[in-house]
Order: structure tokens, then sequence, then C-alpha cells
């Protein structure tokens, strides 16, 4: 059996490339951004002032004089002042342009107004004070934002800023989740004593959703020609199918034969890990991917997390880095496989991120994932584990 790397690596391999795609920039939150984003003009685009006060020349000041002649009144958006006289100022808002002649700003709370004078009161002034200088952040023409970035609120006024309306972004593929289980009723139904309602699928359909992908959903019984069918139907009309139930070795556990039968090529079948033993992956000539995941709940949620996710994210060329946390409490596990434990994080007063296990009643125990937030995952080769120790963290549940 594959131990989960292998798994992963197998999987890394598959990545495809779904295109780009041009959406209106306030859809565009969480999308990937394919297109780098240039400076239409300097930024800030001329030298724009930064308090409320009076816009001077500092060489009056720097000569001895300390009042001046209003000479006029700049608003924000208003065309620049012309004409500037030696002893003159010109009051000024935050965000008016600098006039002409005029080189520094001092503010309201540093001048006595009377009339259409203005008493500069205090004598530490600055040539140039208060002035935020035309391109100073940014010249015209340099990427602000480089593509490959998830798009951001802060990348969001970027967009906004330099006037495009639509951006290009990476296209995600068309995924559709296929439950399986004679076993399961639809959420409006009431279930007989010895059935239950399906969750799995909305699950997963949420966790995409949070990525920001549409997903359809195709629910299919415990038989082998309709499972046939709507596999054949759905590799017809998807980039990816997931399926969730159907793959170990019950008697009708019809999925990965199925699927061989549709032609999807099997690139595995069970990883050396818990939960999620069973999970079978493969595609068909088409380049179309199959996750078949196990159907009990834990281990379809910590099989999307742990391989679907990541895929994605390569998939959309999104950098993303490995996350660690410390085990807050000695835990055990002895079978000879990876096991993904369930915790809860929280953060250290020193900056540590602390794990505490929360292993739940096994992978049917889908209750208990609503009160953890992550899964470390922890080495086949090894039974004990001690508190303080640093393992790789898979993070879920996130808003
Ligand atoms: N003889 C063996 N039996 C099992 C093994 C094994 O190695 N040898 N592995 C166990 C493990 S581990 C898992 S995980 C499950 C995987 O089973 P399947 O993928 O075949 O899934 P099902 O049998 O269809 O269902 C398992 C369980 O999950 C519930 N389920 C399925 N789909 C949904 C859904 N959409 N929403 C909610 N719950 C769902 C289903 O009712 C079952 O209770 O096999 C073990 N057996
Ligand atoms: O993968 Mo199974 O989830 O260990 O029950
Ligand atoms: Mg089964």
């Amino acid at each position: 059996m594959i131990t989960v790397e292998q798994a992963w690596h197998i999987i890394q391999n598959q990545t495809r490339d779904y295109g780009t795609e041009a959406v209106a920039f306030e859809r565009s939150l969480g999308r990937i951004l394919a297109e780098d984003i240039l400076a239409d003009r300097d930024m800030p685009p001329f030298d724009r002032v930064t308090m409320d006060g009076i816009a001077i020349n500092y060489t009056d000041f720097a000569g001895g004089n300390r009042s001046f002649t209003i000479a006029g009144t700049q608003a924000a958006g208003d065309e620049p002042l012309r004409g500037s006289k030696p002893d003159h100022c010109v009051e000024i808002m935050t965000g008016a342009v600098l006039p002409e002649g005029f080189d520094t700003i001092i503010r309201y709370e540093d001048v006595l107004i009377t009339g259409n004078h203005a008493e500069v009161i205090v004598e530490n002034i600055r040539r140039g004070q208060n002035i935020h200088n035309k391109g100073k952040d940014k010249q015209q023409g340099d990427v602000v934002a480089a593509k490959g970035r998830v798009i951001s609120p802060a990348l969001i006024s970027i967009i906004a800023s330099v006037g495009k309306t639509n951006v290009l972004v990476k296209k995600f593929p068309k995924v559709v989740i296929i439950s399986s289980g004679d076993e399961l009723v639809e959420v409006d139904e009431t279930p007989a004593i010895y059935q239950i309602r399906r969750s799995n699928n909305y699950t997963i359909k949420a966790i995409l959703q949070q990525q920001g992908l549409q997903i359809d959903m195709v629910h299919i019984p415990d038989e082998p020609n309709v499972t046939r069918d709507e596999i054949s139907r759905c590799l017809d009309n998807y980039d990816v199918i997931l399926l969730s139930g159907g793959i170990s070795m019950g008697k009708f556990d019809y999925i990965p034969q199925a699927l061989e039968e549709v032609g999807v090529t099997k690139l595995f079948h069970k990883v050396r890990q818990r939960p999620g033993k069973p999970f079978w992956f493969g595609a068909n000539d088409k380049g179309v991917l199959v996750f078949a995941f196990p159907g009990n709940p834990v281990a379809t949620f910590m099989c999307v997390h742990r391989y679907f996710l990541p895929w994605l994210q390569d998939t959309l060329g999104l950098l993303t880095q490995k996350r660690y946390a410390v085990l807050a409490a000695d835990f055990t596990f002895e079978p000879d496989l990876e096991y993904f434990l369930q915790v809860q994080t929280t953060m250290a007063p020193d900056g540590r991120t602390m794990a505490t296990p929360l292993a739940g009643n096994g992978s049917g125990d889908f209750a208990n994932l609503a009160d953890t937030d992550a899964f470390l995952q922890l080495p086949a080769d090894r039974t004990d584990f001690e508190a303080g120790e640093v393992f790789e963290l898979f993070q879920f549940n996130r808003n």
C-alpha cells in the first residue's frame, strides 16, 4: 500500500491548466489573478496633500515670515490654483493637489486664522512636509500586483484604482460530486430507522464553495448499471468527479469496478492512512480526474483537505506554504498507518500554534469535526507522540 506522500505525488502529477477568464472586478474576490496589474498612472498620480491646513512656500518661512495672506482655498478635486505671490498661502484640504508655487503644508492645528491672514504658531516646519509625492509608491507601468496571487480586499482596491473593470482570473475546473448508497435519503426526507440523511456531498460542496467553486451534485443507488451510466455521463460533462462512498470491500461497493469499466484508469487504490484508507484515484484518456473518497464522513472530509484542495491550489498556480503546529498533549496511535489526528488549534502567547487532540469516535463521528479546526498528520512508523513535538498541520473549518 502506498504512503500519503506517494499518493500526493501521484495526484500532484495530475495538475491541469483550465485556462483563464475575465470577470467583473467586484466579483473577483478570492479568485486567482491571471494577469499582472500595472499602474496606469503614477501612484499617487499628483503631489497629494495629506493634512487639512495651509500651503506655503517654505522659502518665505525660512526668510522669517510667520504671517501669510490667504490667497484662496483649494479643496480635494479642485484644479490647482495658479499665480502664487511671496508671503501668500492657500487654505488646502487633504486629498487636494499641491498648487503651483507652494511646497509645504502646515496643518490647521499649527496656525491661527484671523480674517484673511494665517499666522504660523509653531517653529518646527520642514520643507515638503505633509505631501505624498507623485510616484512615490509606484511609477506608471510598474507591476502593482503580480499574477498568481489570491485576489484579496487589498488587491480589489488596487484593481479599482487602476481602472480595471474586468480582471483576468484562473478558470476553475467543472466539478461534480457523486454520492452513493441505498441507505442515504435526502435532507428533507424522514429516514427510516435503518437509513440516514446524506451529508458528505453537502460538506464537500461547502468546502469548495469556500474556494469559490460552484459544483453540481448527483446521488446514485447501489446498483451497478446506474453507477456505470451516471459516471459515464459525468465523464462527458465535467473536468473532475468527486465520489463519496462505495469503494471499499462491501458486496455493494460497485464504484472501483464501474470506474474501470467506463475507461477510468486506476492510479492508486488504498493509502496507508487513517481515516480514508480505501481512497481511489484515477483518470481517463481525456484527462478527467476521479477522486473517489471513502464514504465514512470523516474520511471524505480529511481526504478532500489532504488531497483535493492541495491539488486545486497547485492547478490554479497558487503558492502555498506548509503549516506546522505543536502537539499540546501526549497521544498514542498504534496501527501502522499515518494518522490524521483531529485537533483544536490556539495561538499561544509565545507565537506558537498549539494543537490539542480531540480524536473523536472514529471516521463515522462527524459531529466531532464541528468541534475541531484542523488535523495533524502523524507519521506511521511510531506509536507514541509527545506533547511539544511538531507535526504538519492541515486546517479546515475556516471562515
Ligand atoms: N472489510 C473491510 N471493510 C471496510 C474497510 C476495510 O478495509 N475492509 N474499510 C473501512 C473504511 S476505513 C471505510 S472509510 C469505509 C469506506 O467505505 P465505502 O467507501 O465503501 O463507503 P460506504 O460503504 O458507501 O459507506 C461507508 C459509511 O459512510 C456513510 N456514507 C456514505 N456516503 C455518505 C454520505 N453522502 N453522507 C453521509 N454518510 C455517508 C455510509 O452510510 C456508511 O456508514 O469502509 C470500511 N469498511
Ligand atoms: O477510512 Mo475509514 O474512514 O478509516 O473508516
Ligand atoms: Mg462500503
